[in-house]
């Protein structure tokens, strides 16, 4: 996943307040992406009763490097204790708090077709933070149409329920074609955030972040990797290239 970034983040102390607004770390993008991957592995390893975690184990369940991870957390501030390494809900609490998860965001998507519905259906998304609120298409025989208890709506409607529900994040998932009029209407309607499936360079506001999610990009990466690898085993004395192979997540 890729990102167009605008805009900038506070660079207070974790937790700093200042007067009634809450200001946190200005964090390096990459460490930002890894989070996510800290933050499921830390409730996995909570569900299973761990009360504290060594970063060597906590870099082998989400799948990074130890002494990345060691640097990622130090930017919340938190460094573990040395010999009984990190309070697991103590560092759930402090991601979930800087990724802003203490918040619940409305999410509303766009584009009700093969993917849409997908992502639509998928109800994995509010124990994670999110919840899709709102449904929209522009094809007249999808409005209308029951989602996991949702009513997809026009597209028209968009402008409107964005600002009534308080919508904070727009998916986009119609053809790229249409995505920049979606995003448009987003935008008009006061959203600053979009994640857009479609595989479109969007053009937006400085104060609006935008992620993209290509998989095709993810599989043409792979595609690299597996020409390289090719290559090198053809070498004289047929080198590998990785003995234990990497691991990145999408997006990072
Ligand atoms: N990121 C990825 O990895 C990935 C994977 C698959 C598909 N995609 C992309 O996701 C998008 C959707 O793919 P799909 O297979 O679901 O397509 P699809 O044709 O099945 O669905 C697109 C939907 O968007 C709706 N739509 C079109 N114009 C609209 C508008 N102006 N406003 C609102 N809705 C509108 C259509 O009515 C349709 O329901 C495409 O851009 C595709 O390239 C991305």
């Amino acid at each position: 996943m890729s990102q167009q970034r605008h805009g900038s983040t506070p660079g207070n102390a974790p937790g700093e307040r200042t007067g009634a607004v809450t200001a946190f770390p200005d964090l390096p993008e990459a460490t930002i992406a890894r989070l996510p991957e800290y933050l499921r592995a830390l409730h996995n390893l909570g569900g299973a009763g761990a009360d504290t975690v060594s970063s060597e184990g906590l870099s082998a369940a989400a799948g990074v490097n130890s002494a990345k991870l060691r640097k990622d957390l130090s930017h919340l501030g938190s460094y573990g204790t040395r010999g009984v390494g990190y309070d697991v809900t103590l560092l759930i609490e402090q991601i979930e708090y800087v990724l802003g998860l203490d918040q619940r965001r409305a999410v509303c998507l766009v584009g009700l077709g093969n993917l849409g519905h997908a992502l639509a259906g998928y109800d994995g998304f509010a124990s994670r933070g999110f919840k899709i609120v709102a449904l929209f298409d522009a094809d007249a025989s999808k409005v209308g149409e029951e989602i996991q208890g949702l009513t997809v709506r026009h597209i028209e409607e968009l402008g409107r329920a964005a600002v009534e529900e308080n919508i904070a994040i727009g998916v986009i998932a119609t053809p790229a074609g249409a995505a920049q009029a979606v995003a448009d209407v987003l935008v008009d309607a006061g959203v600053t955030s979009i994640l857009n499936f479609a595989p479109c360079v969007l053009s937006v506001p400085a104060n609006v972040d935008v992620r993209k999610v290509d998989l095709a990009i993810e599989l043409q990466i792979l595609s690299f990797h597996e020409h390289r690898k090719a290559s090198l085993t053809a070498l004289p004395g047929g080198r590998s290239a990785t003995a234990a192979g990497n691991q990145e997540a999408v997006g990072s």
